[in-house]
């Protein structure tokens, strides 16, 4: 089995790596493709897959394609693979928002997975939701959900409105972990702390609280519960959250990132 990863950026590049050191491709089984020169040169050094700049001299070979590119450089990617692509071959598309239906329109081929992966895939901690056209067999489908395992765990949805709002929860929510612990982190450093000691405060905090959860089965409210004393600092936190609605802002924003998803597939 061949695969061609198109586009070796932050996730194209993760996932390139992660699948060629698997079980499931042979060395040299895994071709990446990308356009500009800069990342052309430093993917030569790696010696795990056969790097392309021509879609011509790598499509044809593959029998999985996963496609890595941003939204918006998508029209322009499948009007230069339309001539090219076999109706057997499997396309696999992480772009937020691009549906089943554009990706067969535009290819001209019906055999096409959608999925949703995050950032931690980088260290082997992503989650990938995903879901496919129905021409996708269920053998294949085995083949690329364990490619999807690569890079962490994945979770297979029922329909594409799952995979723009996982787009909402764990596509995008690193980035809301972030946001988090940079305002931690600014009110570490505004309280006097040296940035080396705020960080250290800030990310076994993060750390310690996420073992804690994964290790029972409570739920976050009840391990609030837990560290919150009554009158005490952090019911005085809580609190002062509760009384800003950050709650209620949190879940806006995962619906202004699910609602951008959906409206990236309308864009043309
Ligand atoms: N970053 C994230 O956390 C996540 C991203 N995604 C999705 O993954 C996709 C990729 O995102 P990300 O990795 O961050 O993006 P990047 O910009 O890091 O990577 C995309 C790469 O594709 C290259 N490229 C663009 N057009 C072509 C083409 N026609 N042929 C070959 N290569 C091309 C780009 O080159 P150049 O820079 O020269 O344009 C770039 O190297 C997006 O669609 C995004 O929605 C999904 C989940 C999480
Ligand atoms: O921000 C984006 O559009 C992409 C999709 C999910 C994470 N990054």
């Amino acid at each position: 089995m061949k695969v061609l990863v198109i586009g070796a950026g932050n996730m194209g590049l993760t996932y390139a790596q992660a699948m060629s050191k698997s079980k499931f491709l042979k060395k040299k089984d895994l071709m990446i493709l990308d356009n500009s020169p800069e990342k052309l040169l430093s993917l030569e050094k790696i010696e795990h897959f056969d790097v392309y700049d021509q879609l011509k001299d790598c499509l044809p070979k593959a029998d999985i394609i996963f496609i890595a590119v941003k939204p918006f450089h998508s029209a322009e990617l499948f009007a230069k693979m339309k001539s090219m692509v076999l109706p057997d071959q499997i396309i696999i598309s992480i772009m937020a928002g691009v549906t089943i239906e554009t990706m067969q329109t535009a290819l001209g081929i019906t055999k096409v997975v959608r999925a949703m992966p995050n950032l931690p895939a980088q260290v082997g901690k992503g989650v990938t939701s995903f879901t496919a056209s129905k021409e996708v067999s269920r053998l294949e489908l085995i083949t690329v959900e364990s490619l999807l395992n690569t890079t962490g765990k994945s979770l297979k949805v029922s329909s594409e409105k799952y995979i723009d709002a996982s787009t909402g929860i764990s596509g995008s929510g690193p980035a809301y972990v972030f946001y988090f612990m940079q305002s931690m982190m600014e009110a570490a450093l505004k309280m006097g702390f040296s940035s080396g000691d705020s960080k250290v405060l800030v990310t076994q905090t993060f750390d310690g609280a996420v073992e804690l959860f994964n290790q029972s089965d409570l739920s976050p409210n009840t391990w609030m519960d837990r560290v919150a004393s009554k009158g005490g600092t952090t019911r005085a936190a809580l609190d002062s959250m509760e009384d800003n609605n950050v709650k209620e802002r949190i879940k806006e924003a995962a619906y202004a990132a699910f609602d951008r998803a959906v409206e990236l597939g309308k864009e043309k």
